[in-house]
């Protein structure tokens, strides 16, 4: 028999999986609502002004195409961290901040999960919120952390069960690994106001518990990188010891340079040497030095004075148009007298909106209408445009009718 004749056919990935249908659907109306990557106002994908400025300086240059250290291009690391955590930030100037480029933000998730499991002090046990993104899960198990969920939907009021969110964070076992979403949560779009973070942060520090943040949309979600990292600042400030994973995807627009980093707060500069020293034995048998190009890209934009600012101006402009189609959707449901309250729609903030629509009613608009989306009745918001908004309307007003 063949050598892989036990190897079973496994499922496809919910929200990757959702684009191969869209695909595949031949209608000139279809729409795709399912992966997180923004379009422009013409449904295309958009390459920033900024990086294409920053493709011509390094194609200029000439640079070799030797490795990166393990750790990465520290440049990149040095600008990526001032970015979170702002110059001036204690950790930085304290240099106490354990930092390494990882593949994205999906690469920084599975290096601080295999960090956790290999050297977190206390119970290797992870607690996601519910929902969460759904790479979170696989990417924790297989790091060999125990996952476990904490509330933070509430469907009825399509809102954040922040009473819950704390009793679960409350309930569980003192110094355990909680992950945070920083700012525009996936896939509810839901995030704490920062009154609602400050409680966060004095329960955990109450409980002891450590705090891991992933922060994939810092400026993507409201348009502002200072508002959209107030979370992962206070909490610095307040003293915790968090991990941050970090992805310049969305914000940049570079999803397919894999261009990410993760950091952790130590206590000191010794620490974070010992730290550092356990990162490169982590990530060296696992692909040895992360790409060059992406970082370089981050670099070249982050270091220039005017290219972030106009940097700033585009990330902020993506926020803008995904903001206009929020509103532009609520208005065409509540013209349309959609059955159900939508108000949720303009409230959610980031990427995504989590519409409440039904499983049944994500596949009728797949059958009927050639709308795509994930089952969970989240749709991405940067899918929809001026010459879609009103169909999709329709078809959600006819789906719940
Ligand atoms: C919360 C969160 N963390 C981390 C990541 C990692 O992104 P990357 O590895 O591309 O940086 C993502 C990217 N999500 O992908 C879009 C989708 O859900 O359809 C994310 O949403």
């Amino acid at each position: 028999a063949s050598t892989w004749a036990n190897v079973p056919a496994g499922p496809p990935d919910p929200i990757l999986g959702v684009t191969e249908k869209f695909k595949a659907d031949k209608s000139p109306k279809k729409i795709n609502l399912g992966v997180g990557a923004y379009r422009d106002g013409q449904g295309k994908p958009y390459v920033l002004p900024t990086v294409k400025k920053a493709e011509k300086i390094l194609s200029d240059a000439m640079q070799d195409k030797e490795y990166l250290p393990i750790t990465g291009l520290a440049e990149f690391t040095k600008l990526a961290a001032e970015l979170a955590y702002g110059k001036d930030s204690k950790p930085i100037v304290e240099k106490r901040l354990a930092i390494t480029q990882s593949i994205s933000g999906t690469g920084a998730l599975r290096i601080g999960t295999a960090f956790l499991a290999r050297h977190y002090p206390g119970a290797k046990t992870i607690y996601l919120p519910t929902p969460t993104w759904g790479n979170h899960i696989p990417i924790s198990k297989d790091s060999g952390l125990e996952v476990k969920q904490y509330k933070y939907f509430n469907k009825d009021t399509v809102g954040l069960d922040f009473e819950g969110m704390k009793a679960d964070i409350k309930a569980a076992p003192e110094g355990s690994i909680i992950l945070l979403h920083a700012c525009a949560h996936n896939p509810t779009g839901i995030d704490p106001t920062e009154a609602q973070w400050k409680e966060l942060s004095d329960l955990v520090k109450e409980k002891k518990h450590f705090a891991f943040f992933d922060m994939a949309y810092q400026g993507f979600a409201s348009g502002d990188i200072l508002k959209d990292a107030f979370a992962v600042r206070y909490f610095v400030e307040q003293g915790h010891q968090i991990l941050l994973c970090q992805s310049f995807a969305k914000n940049m627009g570079l999803y397919g340079e894999r261009a990410g980093a993760i950091s952790f707060v130590c206590e000191s500069a010794e620490e974070k040497a010992r730290v550092d020293s356990q990162l490169k034995i982590l990530i060296r048998p696992l692909y040895s030095n992360p790409p060059v190009h992406g970082a370089r890209l981050v670099s070249t934009i982050l270091s220039s004075p005017e290219l972030t600012e106009e940097w700033l101006i585009e990330v902020k402009g993506m926020a803008d148009r995904i903001i206009e189609m929020r509103e532009r959707l609520y208005n065409k449901l509540v013209e349309l007298k959609t059955p159900g309250e939508w108000g949720h729609i303009k409230s959610q903030i980031g990427m995504f909106s989590f519409t409440g629509l039904k499983a049944e009613q994500v596949d009728a608009l797949a059958e009927k209408a050639s709308i795509y989306l994930t089952r969970d009745g989240r749709i991405s918001m940067a899918g929809l445009n001026a010459n879609n908004v009103d169909y999709f309307a329709e078809s959600v007003s006819k789906a719940v009718k």
